[in-house]
């Protein structure tokens, strides 16, 4: 046992320590990067996770691609292509998709928007702050700071959009964010997935978005910044989402790892490619044949990493069980 881990180990066995920390429900947290800006060189005890919670080297498979869904093949032959499809989200629940035609500058124009509204003043960040899931802006820290005995390393801007909603209030600063072209580009890409995974069940191709009802939208942007100890923090805990389908889009930094048994694959960022992931709503819609896959976010030394994360969710009274055909 290093020094560092003997550090932790004492953290994790002083409840008494934790809890002062969590009874200073007056400060709010105000974030990593916060931290960081501020010159942080060894992580308050708050984000240590216990020894039980951590990565385990020898239990990561580094390095690997899954499986590579080419949209450019709807085209040319839809049934290969819901094959593939129906394959990757059975066998795995998450993948790859190229040739979605959103174009690189959206993409790249999201990003840009992101980091500046990441580093906004944080007195501006703050009025965005919330633990409440859905409002329309929401600028936050690891997932409901004020519940959590060992938070994540993460900070982030969340968007709910409801059906019901006719114009977003994005936030006015700063001016280069405009994420509306993304969001409904990101939109189409999960509509035209959902078709497919419609029919990959025997089923019409309506029949899923059917189920969803009015669907709804949660935008969400992670922001990891470095951390010092990295090796006693995530990024973000293994957790499956909650919703329909996850349509991610990562820089190349690297970090997001998905479980399978008791083995964690490390995922190769692919240059402009999104990743997707099935989420548990669309597992049961499938009657359990396609799998919504635990993921995890380590995160890195040296480098910031950026995700940001489309939730594609069935309307929140839609009810959900598998349609009678996928018994
Ligand atoms: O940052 C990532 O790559 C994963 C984020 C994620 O899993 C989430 O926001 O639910
Ligand atoms: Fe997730």
């Amino acid at each position: 046992m290093n020094l560092v881990h003997l550090i932790s180990s004492y953290f994790v066995a002083m409840p008494s320590f934790v809890a002062n920390v969590n009874q200073q429900t007056d400060v709010l947290p105000k974030g990593v990067k916060a931290l960081m800006d501020n010159g942080l060189v060894t992580i308050p005890g708050r984000y240590i996770k216990p020894p039980s919670h951590r990565a385990v080297k020898h239990l990561i498979v580094p390095g690997v691609e899954i499986p590579v869904i080419d949209m450019a093949e709807l085209e040319s032959d839809r049934e290969k292509f819901v094959q593939t499809l129906c394959k990757a989200s059975s066998e795995w629940g998450i993948f790859q998709v190229i040739n979605h035609g959103i174009p690189v500058a959206t993409m790249q124009g999201m990003v840009h928007g992101v980091l500046e509204l990441f580093d906004l003043p944080i007195e501006e960040k703050m009025k965005y702050y919330t633990e409440e899931v859905f409002v329309p802006v929401r600028y936050c820290t690891s997932m409901t700071p004020s519940q959590e005995t060992h938070m994540e390393w993460h900070d982030h801007f969340q968007h709910y959009f409801s059906n019901r909603e006719k114009e977003h209030p994005w936030p006015e600063k700063p001016a280069c964010y405009l994420a509306s072209s993304y969001v409904s580009s990101v939109k189409h890409l999960s509509q035209t997935l959902m078709s497919a995974l419609s029919e990959g069940l025997g089923l019409d191709s309506n029949c899923l978005a059917k189920s969803f009802g009015d669907s709804e939208m949660i935008l969400r942007s992670n922001y990891y910044p470095p951390c010092p100890n990295p090796d006693l923090a995530l990024g973000m805990n293994g957790h499956t989402d909650s919703g329909g389908l996850t349509i991610l889009f990562e820089d190349q930094v690297g970090g997001l790892q998905a479980r399978k048994g008791d083995l964690w694959y490390d995922l190769k960022p692919i240059k402009n490619a999104f990743i997707v992931n099935i989420a548990d709503q669309l597992q049961i819609l499938s009657n359990g044949k396609y799998k919504s896959i635990e993921h995890r976010v380590l995160v890195q030394p040296d480098q910031t990493r950026l995700s940001i994360v489309a939730f594609c969710n069935p309307s929140r009274d839609a009810v959900i069980g598998p349609p009678a055909r996928t018994y």
